[in-house]
């Protein structure tokens, strides 16, 4: 995977940005971010945003990425749904629930890198955040950067190439009503060295009804479509996700 990105991202810049390097859809290639008004708003790094429903439709002479892609997309769904499952025991959510509200559709693939940065101690390669699906698996290379917020600090989650991470994101948050929470996280820059890192968003459908399992219940309920139509406006209007808190009772 990681040599198939690399030779992804050593592609000319405009041939990226033309959008359809590997057909997909428009927008598929970010980088910065262009909501941005203050550097402490920008991520210093570009991403290949790729759903899962466009992989088997991606261009030809990368036949080699696609077919990692795909292998890697049949691996790590099926992962995330063992661990989502795990999660929901003890909750008493039915191990159904995400056959059958998160079909392959809803959820994408990510394949991040972070270029050197000149100013690294006052710009992130991704600003603080929270992932709005019910779990993240990421993996990143040996480089470092990765930081998650607990108990009031920031701590460096340490490279590990035998290893996976798994964030928790927000939908999950709700639907435990607040047990688990969606980790806060971030990436610093390095002066010298890119990095690299995929990440596999697992997400319901648009239109499943997200419900907060406890009694009472802290958030009201809400859809993907809603959460990120909300998301939308809140970073238009002022430049970062408000998130959650949004749907709080
Ligand atoms: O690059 C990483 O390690 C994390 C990426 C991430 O948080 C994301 O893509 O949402
Ligand atoms: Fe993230």
């Amino acid at each position: 995977m990681q040599y198939e990105q690399k030779r992804l991202f050593r592609q000319p810049f405009p041939k990226k940005v033309e959008n359809n390097l590997l057909n997909l859809s428009a927008n598929s290639y970010r980088w910065g971010n262009p909501e941005a008004t203050c550097l402490k708003q920008f991520s210093w790094s570009e991403a290949f945003h790729i759903s899962t429903t466009e992989i088997p439709t991606m261009r030809t002479e990368h036949k080699s990425l696609r077919s990692t892609i795909e292998a890697f997309v049949k691996t790590l769904s099926g992962l995330a749904r063992s661990i989502a499952e795990i999660l929901a025991q003890p909750l008493g959510i039915k191990p159904v629930y995400f056959e059958e509200n998160c079909p392959a559709r809803t959820s994408y693939l990510r394949l991040n890198r972070y270029a050197p940065c000149p100013f690294s101690s006052q710009v992130y390669g991704l600003i603080s955040h929270t992932d709005t699906d019910f779990l993240t698996i990421v993996y990143q290379d040996q480089v470092g950067g990765l930081e998650i917020y607990k108990d009031g600090r920031w701590l460096g989650v340490k490279p590990n190439p035998e290893a996976l991470i798994v964030n928790i994101g927000d939908f999950f948050e709700a639907l435990s009503n607040g047990i688990y929470k969606s980790i806060k996280h971030r990436v610093v820059t390095s002066q010298k060295v890119e990095r690299f890192s995929v990440a596999y968003f697992y997400c319901p459908s648009y239109d499943v009804v997200i419900k907060s399992c406890g009694k009472p219940a802290l958030y009201r309920q809400f859809t993907l479509r809603e959460y990120k139509q909300q998301t939308q406006i809140d970073v238009q209007e002022i430049g970062e996700k408000v998130g959650l808190s949004r749907f709080l009772l």
